[in-house]
């Protein structure tokens, strides 16, 4: 059994992730985080979250008040916010659990850093499918090296803060490494456009030729279970940087 911490429940992705963890036997949640000032602090999570019961766990607006009750934090959010959970984790000696996407190179390095010292997931994408597709994206890249010139087209909501989408830099990141050809190589699109919940589609260019490998995701249900997969796989292990290939054996 895993306590865990949800950050920003009224959120898109977190509120998935408190229902998510509601219906499995191996997730207690411990309580929320919510910004200071919103009607929800203080109450029951379940509600904030939108699942229309009580679960017996509260939304607080301090995280100091309520992490010595979890294992780890499951932070979807903001990157403001996540670089704030990430120094209570490490003061607290707390797993971190972070799917928010946005960081500049440095954030990234930070979060990547934490490793060393509480047990440390930063995944942009949390889908076992996208998990599986970008060790396929590898291969790919790997074999057709540079007969293919590959671009990555991602699609997500008009509100998504961040372009191109951290999915899309992790899928370059693996075939630039698979490859051997530099990032810089690998051109970059997104649109930004309705209510989309995520598609990412990868060229691979060649003469007289093209191949074409994607995901869409239909609603963000995907990523909140992946994301409880996660955090049950992080609860088993101590002090480290994890990875979704971990957790699924890839
Ligand atoms: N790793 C993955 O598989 C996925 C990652 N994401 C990423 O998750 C992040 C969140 O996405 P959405 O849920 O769609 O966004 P959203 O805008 O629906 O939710 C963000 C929440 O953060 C809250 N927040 C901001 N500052 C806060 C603070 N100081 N204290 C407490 N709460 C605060 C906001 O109130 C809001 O509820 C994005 O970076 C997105 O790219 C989204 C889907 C899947
Ligand atoms: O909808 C989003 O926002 C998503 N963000 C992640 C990203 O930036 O890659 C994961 C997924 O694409 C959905």
């Amino acid at each position: 059994m895993v306590n865990i911490i949800i950050t920003a429940p009224r959120g898109h992705m977190d509120g998935l992730i408190v229902k998510a963890a509601c219906e499995r036997d191996d997730i207690r949640i411990a309580g929320g985080l919510g910004p200071a000032g919103r009607d929800y602090i203080g109450k029951d999570i379940g509600l904030a979250a939108g699942l229309g019961r009580e679960i017996g766990a509260l939304v607080y607006d301090d995280l100091t008040k309520i992490i010595d009750q979890c294992d780890l934090v499951v932070d979807f959010s903001r990157v403001e916010l996540s670089m704030e959970v990430l120094e209570i984790c490490k003061k607290y000696k707390k797993g971190f659990l972070c799917g928010t996407t946005g960081f500049t190179p440095q954030q990234e390095e930070e979060l990547l850093a934490a490793g060393k010292e509480i047990p440390m997931m930063k995944a942009a994408n949390t889908s076992f499918v996208v998990n599986v597709m970008r060790k396929l994206l590898g291969i790919a890249a790997n074999a057709l090296g540079d007969k293919a010139k590959i671009e990555i087209l991602d699609l997500h909501s008009q509100d998504k803060l961040d372009a191109p989408s951290g999915t899309a830099l992790e899928l370059a990141e693996e075939m630039a490494e698979r490859s051997g050809k530099p990032m810089d190589s690998i051109a970059f699109h997104s649109v930004r456009a309705g209510d989309t919940p995520s598609s990412h589609k990868v060229f691979f260019g060649c003469m007289g030729e093209m191949m074409e490998i994607s995901h869409h995701a239909y609603n963000w249900e995907c990523y909140a279970r992946g994301a409880c997969d996660a955090a049950v796989y992080m609860a088993g292990h101590g002090v480290g940087l994890y990875t979704m290939e971990d957790v699924i054996g890839l």
